[in-house]
């Protein structure tokens, strides 16, 4: 017999975390479906966590007017002494499940990928929620129609970046617990200072940089039974755990992100998220300004070759308006790349 909770028939569970169960349901007729999360709080007293969630609501709805990437309640249920937090289902699960299953996704995707965290990650920041737990488990992936290329569908695909302030809403015993358990990927993810117990907005620019270095290195693991892409340096030695314990002998910069030069302008910034001491990483509006500005610079060094290949084709085929158009095109984008 099938589950319904305020409406909500309950489908299949689709994963356990730390922090609950998620479940996928359907309402009524309608063809739209949700993620139930029923909330896993400890000790934690109700009226608090009934409290901090009406706050996120609050901040929710602001959110909702300016296409922040963040996924969004559509509402909160409290039954049967447990909070279910309802929202959009993410057809394509986690970014970490979507790289597994598109291996092929390109360097312009990936940064199209690090401005959408780094856009959500400063509008938390902005409103003082300090995430808590950004790992790419936390990072969503939502597909819509997106047009036909050559009679065939493509695909358009966005992030939400979900979970945050949930760590802070549940028992301390969990809470300790969360960040260096063995069986998900959240330590690979977790600061350095994290372990002394301190957990802050600079945490989470050290746990977007990780998700930065998976993202572009792109390395599996095998957690339980689940394959998973993880930030990663030597088997089994997370990031933060390596620096908290011997940071002057672990250089990132020559185990992480192999294929860039160590002067490129994506690297530099991700090994400045990076940094040991949490001062030296930079604010999540300097790091949403950088990736905009590498965003632009491969857009623009796209158009730029996409240019010269119209011009070269127009000058064989003798059709020189095509000739004129390639040229501009491409000279207009090698002024935006100087520009930018
Ligand atoms: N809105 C959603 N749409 C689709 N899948 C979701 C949604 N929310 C969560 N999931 C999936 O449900 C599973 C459990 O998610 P949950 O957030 O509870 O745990 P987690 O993030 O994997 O681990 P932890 O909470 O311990 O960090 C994950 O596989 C996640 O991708």
């Amino acid at each position: 017999m099938s589950q319904t909770v305020g409406g909500y028939e309950i489908t299949k569970e689709v994963g356990k975390g730390i922090f609950g169960t998620v479940y996928e349901a359907r309402r009524g007729q309608g063809e739209l479906t949700y993620a139930l999360k029923k909330l896993r709080l400890g000790s934690r007293d109700a009226d608090e966590v009934l409290n901090q969630l009406k706050a996120l609501q609050a901040i929710q709805k602001e959110a909702r007017d300016t296409e922040v990437p963040i996924l969004r309640l559509v509402e909160f249920l409290h039954q049967d002494d447990a909070f279910w937090l309802v929202s959009r289902y993410c057809d394509e699960g986690s970014l970490s499940d979507f790289l597994l299953l598109h291996p092929e996704t390109d360097e312009n995707q990936n940064v199209k990928f690090m401005m959408q965290i780094a856009e959500a990650v400063k509008y938390l920041h902005r409103k003082d929620i300090v995430h808590g737990g950004l790992t790419m488990n936390n990072v969503l992936v939502c597909s819509q129609f997106g047009g036909f290329v050559r009679g065939r569908t493509v695909m358009k695909y966005t992030i939400k970046v979900t979970d945050y302030g949930i760590a802070q809403m549940s028992a301390e015993d969990i809470f300790l617990h969360y960040y260096y358990r063995y069986d998900t990927p959240t330590r690979f993810y977790t600061a350095p200072e994290v372990q002394d117990g301190i957990y802050t907005k600079e945490s989470d620019i050290f746990s977007m940089g990780a998700i930065f270095v998976a993202l572009t290195d792109r390395t599996p693991l095998k957690i339980g039974d689940h394959h998973s892409i993880v930030p990663f340096i030597v088997p089994d030695i997370p990031f933060g755990q390596a620096l908290n314990t011997s940071p002057s002998r672990i250089r990132l910069s020559e185990v992480a992100m192999q294929d860039y030069s160590r002067k490129d302008s994506l690297k530099t910034l991700v090994m400045s998220m990076l940094s040991t001491d949490p001062k030296d990483r930079p604010t999540a509006e300097a790091v949403s300004e950088r990736v905009q500005a590498i965003g632009n610079a491969t857009g623009a060094m796209a158009g730029v070759f996409l240019g010269i290949a119209i011009a070269v084709g127009g000058a064989l085929m003798g059709l020189w308006p095509l000739f004129l158009v390639g040229l501009l095109g491409g000279l207009m984008s090698f002024y935006l790349l100087i520009q930018g």
